[in-house]
């Protein structure tokens, strides 16, 4: 039999958030990524996307793009299997242009990102509107003192409504304990039908023991974020015994397949999460949430806000600007 092999083209796209992302890490303006088009010997055209965060884990942009440049006119699936694991989001793009994305059964629902700081007070009731019952608000960047005024106005919001706490890794250790008892108290004594879900990657990734720690002391759930970026590092923290939440982003996670093989072995409490893709990273990304997602758990893909609009022609003037 011959082997399969693909035309690749790939180009390389800029969006710009309508409102700057801020979380313990800074400010993110742009979001930088490689659409990647892959053409068979019938003529049938897929693509796939690369959307690397290096902050958070996976390679740079620039790192993606110089592996694209170095490849040949013509791949095959034994080149994608072999994309090595310090490229996790070109593990993603490529072996994912080849995936079927399915039929968008079971549906989903998402969680909705709100702005951090005060401005989440007047934000929620419009993501309210549109339908979102859970909703995340970034902590850890302004004055913990402030932060918690705020969020007690969060709790007495006159909805049911989940919402998780996503502290991006910028706590001390004392400050993430007095976020869990806050949280512990509200559950035991609510201010209201406001619900914490849990609270996201409290510390830095190398102060996993201490997280491991925390998640048996409170009630509150722990979900790793930052500490289990790609599936090595979920793996690793599997096996130093983390049982509570794991946020996946698949678009950096490495391959989907090794993915959904490590998701169907250890039924991990699983929530999916964006990393401000295009719809072509996030409809390979939501494939995989369809499938391995926790069945209670919202994923968090309701950040389209957050974005300038995407018009229907954005592929095709991608391609034909370069
Ligand atoms: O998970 C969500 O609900 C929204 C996505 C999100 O917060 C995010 C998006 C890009 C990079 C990092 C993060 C994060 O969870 O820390
Ligand atoms: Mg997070």
């Amino acid at each position: 039999m011959e082997i399969a092999t693909y035309q690749l083209e790939f180009r390389r796209y800029q969006r710009q958030f309508q409102s700057p992302l801020h979380t313990s890490h800074g400010i993110w303006k742009v979001r930088e990524g490689i659409i990647l088009r892959f053409t068979d010997a019938t003529g049938k055209v897929d693509y796939g996307e690369i959307a690397p965060i290096s902050w958070f884990g996976s390679e740079t942009i620039e790192q993606a793009w110089a592996f694209c440049c170095q490849l040949p006119p013509k791949v095959t699936q034994e080149m994608i299997d072999s994309i090595p694991d310090t490229l996790p989001a070109c593990q993603f793009g490529f072996e994912s242009v080849l995936e079927e994305v399915g039929d968008g059964k079971p549906s989903l629902t998402y969680s909705g990102l709100l702005p951090a700081g005060e401005a989440a007070l007047g934000a929620w009731e419009k993501l309210w509107e549109k339908g979102y019952r859970t909703f995340k608000w970034k902590i850890g960047v302004g004055a913990i003192a402030e932060e918690l005024k705020i969020f007690a106005k969060l709790m007495q919001l006159p909805v049911s409504a989940k919402l998780r706490l996503d502290a991006n890794g910028g706590l001390s250790y004392d400050q993430a304990q007095l976020w869990l008892q806050t949280c512990d108290r509200f559950a035991e004594n609510p201010a209201g039908t406001v619900e914490v879900e849990y609270l996201e990657q409290p510390l830095a990734v190398e102060e996993f023991a201490a997280m491991l720690e925390l998640s048996r002391c409170y009630s509150c759930a722990i979900a790793l974020d930052e500490s289990v970026a790609t599936l090595k590092q979920l793996q690793e923290c599997y096996h130093k015994g983390w049982r509570g939440i794991f946020i996946i982003k698949p678009a950096i996670a490495g391959f989907p397949s090794r993915l959904r093989q490590f998701c169907r072995e250890y039924q991990i409490d699983a929530v999916f999460s964006s990393v401000f893709e295009t719809e072509i990273g996030k409809s390979a990304a939501l494939k995989l949430a369809r499938e391995l997602s926790s069945p209670n758990r919202t994923v968090g893909f309701g950040v389209d806000h957050l974005l300038a609009p995407e018009d229907s022609q954005w592929l095709e003037r991608l391609w034909s600007t370069h």
